[in-house]
């Protein structure tokens, strides 16, 4: 039996998590106070929380995106995004996570007249504030940040250039987010040329709220090196009795030229298990292919997507999967360990984070089973 307390003792690693979908209810309601945004739909923390939540969960992604308004929306001033940054970073600290990718899109914060530098220094100041008060406090975290641009936009080349202008100071990569449907990748080729050309990173939302073209499009045409979500990935794999129920054998699975090419190459799969039931990606818990998934040895990862919005951490979302699948820490390892080495961070590095933090984390997570 794991507990929620011991998941936030686990070295967790987080490569899926959007800054404007973190904040704080209180910092969002300070903010608004603060900014003079005065279009929140509750006006104390806990309603406002419920609020998120629950529009949230519309079983559409247009309808999750729409909640977005009121975070953007505080988040139009330098300070805003340093205090909105700085805290992302403590909270992911205190959860016990140990390497964190948080993506956000600059071209959504720059309506009262902030630079796409000026969205970027905020940002990143916040963060390196956050990752020096958890490292003071014990708790070390290394955070990059992931440039987003929107889909349905015309910015994405600006925005990746911007990515490459920042990629020495705190930048990992890029990323396209926002509505799928009407909006494929290869609407963004310019932009995903352009940063093959520098050799960076970037990761594409696909195979979410619409189907295998998406997420063929985003690894065959646009060359994207994991895929945000890729759970309709499950539509190319044909189980032998159907479904995906918990236990159902895997065994004579068949994988259609999609599914075998992300396998084959070990396409990350940066899979948000209870946003997937919100937006609508997947019926519910126990219908997430996740462990169908994970049995075929895909590359899965386990990611919160919006905190705020499904009212999660990592340690929540562990907590999720182990109710759901029965897995204990030798799963979550395993899958600590795909993410670690799906991070846009130097090999190196990555290795240096895996020998010297989460295998260790682990094994004694593994060893006080035994001790009870
Ligand atoms: O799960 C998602 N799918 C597509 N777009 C998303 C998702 N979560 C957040 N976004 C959008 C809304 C945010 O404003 C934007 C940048 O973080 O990314
Ligand atoms: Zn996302």
């Amino acid at each position: 039996m794991i507990t929620e307390e011991q998941c936030r003792t686990a070295p967790k690693v987080l490569l899926h998590d959007h800054l404007d979908g973190g904040l704080r209810p209180a910092t969002v309601l300070e903010l608004a106070h603060e900014t003079g945004y005065g279009a929140l739909p509750a006006d104390d923390a806990d309603a406002l929380a419920t609020w998120f939540a629950t529009a949230a969960n519309s079983g559409s992604l247009e309808t999750y995106l729409e909640t977005f308004a009121h975070t953007v929306g505080v988040m139009q001033t330098a300070s805003a995004l340093t205090r909105v940054a700085r805290e992302c970073v403590e909270d992911l600290s205190t959860d016990g996570v140990v390497y964190a990718e948080v993506r956000f899109a600059p071209e959504l914060h720059v309506e009262k007249g902030l630079s796409l530098d000026d969205v970027m220094e905020a940002v990143l100041a916040g963060f390196a504030e956050g990752a020096d008060e958890a490292r003071a406090q014990g708790r070390p975290i290394v955070v990059r940040c992931l440039v987003t641009a929107m889909r349905h936009a015309a910015r994405s080349r600006e925005i990746a250039e911007l990515a490459v202008t920042y990629r020495d100071r705190g930048v990992a990569g890029f990323d396209i987010a926002g509505a799928e449907a009407g909006f494929p990748p290869s609407r963004h080729l310019d932009a995903f040329e352009y940063l093959r050309g520098e050799c960076a990173h970037f990761t594409i939302h696909a195979g979410e709220a619409f189907g295998l073209p998406s997420i063929h499009e985003a690894i065959a045409f646009c060359g994207a090196e994991r895929l945000g979500h890729g759970v309709r990935v499950m539509d190319d794999v044909t189980l032998p009795g159907g479904g995906v129920s918990p236990g159902r054998p895997v065994d004579g699975a068949t994988l259609g030229r999609v599914a075998h090419y992300v396998r084959d190459k070990r396409i990350p799969l940066e899979l948000c298990p209870s946003s997937n039931v919100q937006t609508g990606a997947v019926a519910s818990l126990a219908d997430h292919p996740f462990d169908v998934l994970a049995r075929l040895r895909f590359r899965v990862t386990v990611n919160t997507d919006n905190r705020l919005m499904s009212d999660t951490s990592m340690s929540r979302e562990f907590m999720l999967l182990h109710r759901q699948f029965g897995y204990d820490w030798a799963d979550f390892e395993r899958f600590t360990v795909n993410a670690m080495k799906s991070a846009f961070l130097p090999f190196d590095e990555r290795i240096a984070l895996i020998d010297g933090v989460i295998k260790p984390g682990f094994a004694r997570l593994k060893s006080q089973r035994f001790d009870g």
